[in-house]
Parts: C-alpha cells; structure tokens; sequence
C-alpha cells in the first residue's frame, strides 16, 4: 500500500517534518495511538485520560457498558466530533508521526486515510456502483475503467461482489441491511484506507448477516487496521485480537483479547464480561 501523509497537500514543510516523525510509529508497528485523550461536550467530560497504541493489521474491540464514551473515542479518530458543536478534544491522536487536530493535518486526507462505518447502513440513494465510486471520483478519479476496477476490487473485499455484480446500477436501497452494512465498508475501502473504524456495524443486522460481518472483518484485518465498537462479548471474542474495557470514560483495561477474556486483571472487567453490570 502506497504510503500517504495526511498534511495539506501544498505545504511541502510539513510534509517533510510529517514524514520523519512517523518513523517511531512505523519501529513499533503502531496504525494509530491516543495520548492524555479528553474529550468533553460542553463542561460534561466524556473520555478521560486515554492513551492507546492500535497495532497494524490487527482487530481492536472497545467493550463496555452503554454510555461509557466508547463512540465518543471512536469519532475522535477520524476527528468526526468536529461535526459535534459542543465537543472539545484535549490530548493527542498521532496517527503518521503527527497529531491529526494539529493545525498541519488535512482533515478530508484524514477521513480517507482513517474510514468510518456507522451502526446502521447508510448508503447513499445511488447505484451500488456509485455509492462505492463517489468518493474516489470526488477526490480526482475520472478514468472509468480505473473507477470500474476500484469498485470491483472494493465489493470484492467486502464480500459483496458475487451479490451484486449483474446489477451494479440498481439503487443501493434495494439491497438488504445485511449488504447495505458491507456496501458502506467497500464505500470506505474504495478510499483506500489504513485504518478501518467501526461503530457496532452489526447491531441492526441478523445472525446471518452478522456473521458474515465477522467473517470479512477476519479478512479486512490482512489489508486494514481495525478498531470496532461492539456491545457484543462474544462477537469482541471471536473476531478481535485486542480488547479495550471502557468504563465512565477511562480504560480500565487494555490487552490480548483472550487475557481480557480469560483472565483480566481488574475486577470491573471480570464483573463486565461475567455480565454482572452494563
Ligand atoms: N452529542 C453529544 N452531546 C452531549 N453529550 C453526549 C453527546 N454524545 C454523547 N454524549 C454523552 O457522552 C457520554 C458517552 O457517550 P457515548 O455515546 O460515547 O457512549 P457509548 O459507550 O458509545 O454508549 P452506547 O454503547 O450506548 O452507544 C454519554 O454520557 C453521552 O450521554
């Protein structure tokens, strides 16, 4: 995969200085990393304190009881609570040697590079093949066969290709949630993203299609780094290798998913996954 800054295009210092200070990042095979993160709406804090370290390529899941902050955290990495009014972030995201609020980062090259899937589909009311071709045509793809490929190859990795192939320029609201769900994931993989943040993407769906969710996250991990939200124990189980427990906006516990599983080391987490609380 092709390597790309995140800093506005035109401003060659810093790209270069970008450049450098992701070297560290790269030694430690790190996608992604919060350091001291806050986040507040208004005078409410709602993330305290959070430092974590996403490996590449491999399946973070942040688990905890509803409203402990752990959307909240999620939005914050591809700077989604810019949308929010109210919402200040304190701390730092470093993501390619450089923190992703800083005046230096591009926030669109940071929604490309850092892609989001929400808990309910939402597919624009277009083609299959332009829900999946808009965003590489809006940032500068005009040749139709290389769009025509990076829709193929998008379905593809999504698992939705075999689906839907005869019939690329029906509207994407005829599909079902099951495939609007993975529709929405080869919209953000059309971007060629690094990072892949996922927001609960199979609570609104059925175990069928919630398994194939699972399945194809096991397969996204080999391209993508991925961080998803679930509410789902098992499902943090079964498809992540590192599992945060988030609790009243703190960590409690970050480690390999089968020692937060098996074996966690704080009484909050036990009482959590033994479904005690939340
Ligand atoms: N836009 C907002 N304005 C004000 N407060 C908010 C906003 N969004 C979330 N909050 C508050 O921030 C806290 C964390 O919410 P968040 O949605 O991040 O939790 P969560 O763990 O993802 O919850 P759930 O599992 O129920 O989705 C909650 O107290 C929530 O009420």
């Amino acid at each position: 995969m092709a390597t790309q800054t995140i800093v506005h295009k035109k401003n060659d210092k810093s790209k270069r200085l970008a450049q450098v200070k992701s070297v560290p990042n790269l030694e430690k095979d790190i996608a992604m990393e919060t350091e001291g993160l806050y986040v507040y709406y208004g005078q409410k804090e709602a993330i305290k304190n959070i430092s974590l370290s996403f490996p590449k390529n491999g399946v973070t899941a942040l688990i905890g009881p509803s409203g402990c902050g752990k959307s909240t955290y999620l939005r914050s990495l591809n700077r989604m609570n810019d949308e929010i009014e109210n919402c200040r972030i304190e701390g730092s995201i470093i993501y390619k040697g450089i923190d992703i609020n800083s005046p230096m980062a591009n926030v669109f090259e940071v929604r490309k590079q850092i892609g989001m899937v929400f808990q309910r589909p939402n597919p624009f009311a277009k083609s299959i093949y332009k829900n999946v071709a808009y965003g590489p045509a809006h940032h500068g793809i005009k040749n139709k066969s290389q769009l025509d490929e990076i829709v193929e190859d998008s379905l593809r990795k999504a698992a939705l290709w075999d689906e839907v192939k005869d019939k690329l320029h029906q509207s994407a609201l005829a599909l079902s949630g099951g495939q609007q769900q993975r529709l929405c994931i080869a919209r953000a993989v059309a971007m060629n993203p690094e990072v892949l943040l996922l927001d609960e993407p199979a609570s609104a769906l059925d175990p069928v299609s919630t398994g194939k969710i699972e399945e194809l996250i096991g397969e996204l991990k080999k391209d993508y780094t991925i961080i998803i939200v679930t509410h789902n124990m098992q499902q943090a189980a079964r498809i992540s290798d590192n599992t945060a427990f988030f609790y009243m906006g703190e960590v409690v516990e970050y480690g390999e998913t089968e020692q937060i599983f098996t074996n966690p080391n704080n009484e909050r987490t036990e009482n959590y996954i033994s479904g005690n609380f939340g």
